[in-house]
């Protein structure tokens, strides 16, 4: 059943094109990871799937009865992001903005399942720890944790492991594999790291300002761009 579908979308910035003609959809359950050089268009989509820009052609339809505002999101973190003054606790608990509605305050429930994420995560000890003074596979943990707090479908993840050392990059990938597996939620996620988006992802997105390649991991591992784009000595 899918979830997302993606029909020519294009987008602009001041009328210029930043990426076009793009036609994909991801099934409840899949693993995408979208692929592509600097500045190929992956943040441009991934602001389009989260209604914080709009295609200037094309039509994105969200199915299965998944609101825009049960979208997890981890986004790609900069350097205000990393000192962010607050807590664990409250930066997870932000996650359940979206549950409030007209409630002035969070509830039991919401405080459970921040306990929940929390412990799913493996950082219930930080809970009271200054966010800014984590490390980066800390932090990015929380950001799961946040982002778990805000949907049970699917989860967008901007170069999760960017600035990670490779064993804390293992780690949060086998994180984000147990949320897709275990917890049943779809994954759609930006990755520079090819070599990880084939061993994990079901389906791979290559852009360069257009769409190269959509389909399984297994074909886009035989097909002549996925050869090149793994090998290193891809362009466009
Ligand atoms: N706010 C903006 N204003 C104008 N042009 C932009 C803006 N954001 C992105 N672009 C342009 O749109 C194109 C796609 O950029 P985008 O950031 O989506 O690429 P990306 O694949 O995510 O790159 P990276 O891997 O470097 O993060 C690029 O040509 C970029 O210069």
């Amino acid at each position: 059943m899918n979830l997302i579908t993606c029909k020519n979308i294009s987008f602009t910035y001041d009328g210029f094109p930043a990426v076009k003609d793009l036609n994909f959809s991801v099934e409840q359950g899949d693993y995408l990871c979208v692929v592509g050089e600097n500045g190929a268009g992956k943040s441009t989509l991934i602001k389009g799937l989260l209604r914080l820009k709009k295609p200037s052609s094309g039509t994105i339809s969200i199915e299965n009865g998944l609101m825009a505002n049960e979208i997890g999101y981890l986004p790609q973190q900069t350097i205000v992001q990393k000192d962010f003054p607050a807590s664990v606790y409250e930066v997870v608990l932000s996650g359940c903005l979206n549950r409030l509605g007209i409630k002035p305050f969070y509830t039991k429930k919401e405080k459970t399942l921040v306990e929940e994420n929390l412990l799913r995560m493996d950082i219930i000890d930080l809970r009271d720890r200054c966010y800014r003074e984590l490390s980066g596979g800390q932090q990015q943990r929380v950001l799961l944790a946040r982002a778990l707090c805000s949907t049970q479908k699917l989860i967008l993840l901007d170069e999760p492991a960017a600035g990670l050392d490779p064993m804390v990059t293992q780690e949060l990938y086998e994180l984000i594999r147990k949320i897709n597996q275990d917890m049943e939620i779809t994954v759609i996620m930006v990755s520079h790291d090819i070599h990880s988006a084939v061993q994990y992802a079901k389906h791979i997105l290559h852009l360069y300002h257009t769409q190269l390649f959509f389909g399984t991991t297994a074909d886009y591992k035989n097909s002549e761009i996925g050869r090149r784009f793994m090998g290193g000595g891809f362009r466009a």
